[in-house]
């Protein structure tokens, strides 16, 4: 686990790693930190096929045919290599290129969760290495380049692998709710913290407590972006909570569904040239919906919360966690208010992700905002 969280940091950095796994051996870069100097550097460790990975949402975006669940890669021509991966996946609006592909195999797919893991663009190059890749052998040897085993990035995203530990808590009155406790949950690989917010006295709770599942969104939540209904549905959850005798809210560090701050401005980027939030998302290679809920399940059975009202519009949070053993026994719906920048957003929310919203978009925007 150790080794794989390093991996993270590394391809943050702009840093290759490399990748054993049982037909061979690939180094790979993260896109999004390419340069010339990059390549020349990975070409002088890695004297194999040159070749770019995509996710199959990035591919099917730009018009490529992808067999169904496949991700791509993408043989470049050496000489040209940044230019082209830069071409195909750096510009994000193009869509018209047309380059041979195959499907991805399961060690290039497992780059990829690496790359999604650490929140960047889920875009690699990627260049197989050889026993006799003397350079790379020694920068291994003294510990320049990590070397990790695709079974290792198996083992790290085993669901067991991500239980949180509580860590610390404390009491803190919130303007909406006098009587609050913090609690904070590490996950076990030591890199992302979600927060139990345990609204009133746990022990005069309704039997059936109202919870309201919140995924982060420093824009909103913070800075009050119009651009989302984040913040006021965050505020507004825990006056209800506090009105109806109390309740949980978690505060899950899953920015932009999970994509990450930097991933969720490159989309707004995207939405401003007009695509809508679903299909940025996709140009950039995500899923509509990277979140996965096992963590929140598991700091509900900590808190020994099996039995829930949800306050939620989107109707797949209501299934993940009964996947995961949590009983939902009714549903509230939370809103914000709807405005000029937000509109389409919601919108596009209603239509084609399915959430609970018709009431809220069927109204005409009233006073524009300041
Ligand atoms: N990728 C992406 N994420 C966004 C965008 N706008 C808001 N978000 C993120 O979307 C998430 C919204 O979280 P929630 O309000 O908990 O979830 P929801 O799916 O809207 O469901 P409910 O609010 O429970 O109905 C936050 O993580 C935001 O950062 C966007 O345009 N693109
Ligand atoms: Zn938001």
């Amino acid at each position: 686990m150790q080794r794989i969280r390093r991996a993270l940091i590394d391809l943050r950095r702009g840093e290759p790693v490399h990748v054993t796994h049982p037909a061979g051996a690939m180094l790979v870069l993260a896109l999004e930190n390419l340069s010339d100097s990059l390549m020349a550097r990975a070409r002088s460790l890695a004297s194999g096929e040159v070749r770019l990975l995509m996710t199959r949402h990035r591919a099917r975006a730009i018009g490529m045919e992808t067999a169904p669940g496949e991700d791509l890669a993408v043989p470049l021509d050496t000489d040209d290599g940044v230019a082209t991966a830069v071409t195909l996946a750096g510009d994000l609006t193009t869509r018209s290129a047309e380059p041979v592909a195959r499907n991805a195999r399961a060690d290039e797919q497992a780059a990829l969760d690496l790359a999604r893991q650490a929140t960047l663009l889920p875009a690699l190059i990627a260049l197989d290495t050889h026993d006799d890749d003397r350079a790379l052998v020694d920068d291994i040897r003294n510990g320049e380049i990590l070397s990790v085993d695709v079974a290792d990035i198996h083992a790290a995203g085993i669901e067991n692998a991500r239980q949180p530990e509580r860590i610390s808590e404390a009491q803190v009155p919130l303007a909406d709710s006098e009587q609050s406790r913090f609690i904070l949950y590490r996950e076990a690989d030591g890199l992302l913290e979600h927060v139990a917010l345990m609204v009133g006295d746990p022990d005069h709770w309704p039997d059936t407590p109202a919870l309201r599942m919140h995924s982060a969104c420093l824009t909103g939540d913070l800075f009050g972006s119009l651009r989302c209904d984040c913040g006021e549905q965050l505020r507004s959850a825990v006056g209800t909570i506090a009105d109806e005798g109390g309740g949980i809210l978690l505060y899950l560090a899953q920015e932009g569904r999970g994509i990450g701050l930097a991933n969720k401005l490159r989309a707004y980027g995207l939405q401003d040239t007009g695509l809508d939030t679903v299909d940025a998302d996709r140009l950039l290679g995500f899923g509509a919906d990277e979140r996965r809920y096992e963590v929140a399940a598991a700091m509900l059975d900590d808190l020994g919360i099996s039995r829930v009202r949800l306050m939620t519009n989107n109707p797949g949070k209501i299934a993940a966690l009964e996947r995961h053993g949590i009983q939902i026994a009714g549903r509230e719906a939370v809103h914000g208010a709807l405005n000029r920048h937000n509109e389409r957003y919601l919108t596009t929310k209603a239509e084609r992700a399915g959430h609970w919203l018709d009431d809220v978009v069927s109204q005409s925007v009233g006073e524009q905002p300041r």
